[in-house]
């Protein structure tokens, strides 16, 4: 039985404004603190306090250890009802999966090579820190109005090792967000047969060949720095 918390309760030093989401593991409510700041709660679910242990442990360990605008902060850890719950700071924007659920909003070519290099930026902080986040999904990368982008839900977040947690899986990820926003401006005429995504975008080669190498379609890349110097490529020819 999940115990929900309604706008106006107390959570400790917390009021809570909102459920903002509910996943498997927990429940994510906007609240206010004493200074009348929003920040996040994020509180576990009963039943999965064995299963979401290590994804607890990890998000609390990453985002504590991550300064930078690019995350949300790690507050406080709380304990509510005995279950584990802990504090973040609340990131003013929206998540793309809503932008994407807006099928009038289209994303043009140079919007789309600036994100990338922020989600680059991004991606290169987190292997300084040795950090895989396994998870950069439209609902999990929020972009402020200033077009700032910030990332979310470290639940999947591990250290780098060399099997299960290579560096190569956040550049898939990388390459299958960018395809989102590629289709966003693509008319599928229902009448012709669904082709891959490297025939039916109105892409260039070296797109498609930057697109196919962060998922590891062509040669993968090994570092950073190579993704980095293609996009600046890409953003200079278009
Ligand atoms: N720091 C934050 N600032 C602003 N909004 C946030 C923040 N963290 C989460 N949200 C909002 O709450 C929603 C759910 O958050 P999050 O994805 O972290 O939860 P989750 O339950 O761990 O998700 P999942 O079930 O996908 O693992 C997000 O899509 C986003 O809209």
């Amino acid at each position: 039985m999940v115990n929900y918390y309604e706008q106006g309760e107390q959570i400790k030093d917390y009021s809570i404004l909102d459920i903002l989401g509910e996943g498997r593991y927990g429940i994510v409510y906007l609240a206010k603190n004493t200074k009348d700041e929003k920040c996040i709660i994020k509180l576990l679910k009963k039943d999965m306090l064995k299963k979401s242990k290590s994804k607890l442990f990890y998000e609390q360990e990453i985002l504590k250890s991550l300064n930078s605008p690019k995350f949300p902060q790690f507050i406080e850890y709380l304990e509510i009802d005995n279950l584990p719950a802990y504090v973040l700071e609340y990131i003013p924007g929206i998540v793309f999966e809503d932008l994407l659920a807006d099928d009038s909003y289209l994303f043009r070519k140079e919007q789309i090579f600036e994100i990338a290099i922020q989600l680059v930026e991004i991606i290169s902080i987190l292997q300084q820190n040795n950090i895989v986040h396994r998870d950069i999904r439209p609902p999990n990368v929020l972009i402020k109005e200033n077009q700032d982008i910030v990332l979310i839900d470290f639940g999947l977040a591990r250290y780098i090792d060399d099997k299960k947690y290579t560096k190569q899986v956040d550049y898939w990820y990388l390459g299958d967000f960018l395809i989102h926003l590629y289709y966003t401006s693509f008319y599928q005429d229902l009448e012709l047969e669904e082709r891959p995504w490297y025939e039916e975008l109105d892409i260039t080669e070296q797109e498609i060949l930057f697109l196919k190498k962060l998922m590891g379609i062509e040669d993968s890349y090994t570092n950073i720095e190579e993704i980095q110097s293609d996009i600046m490529k890409l953003k200079i020819q278009d």
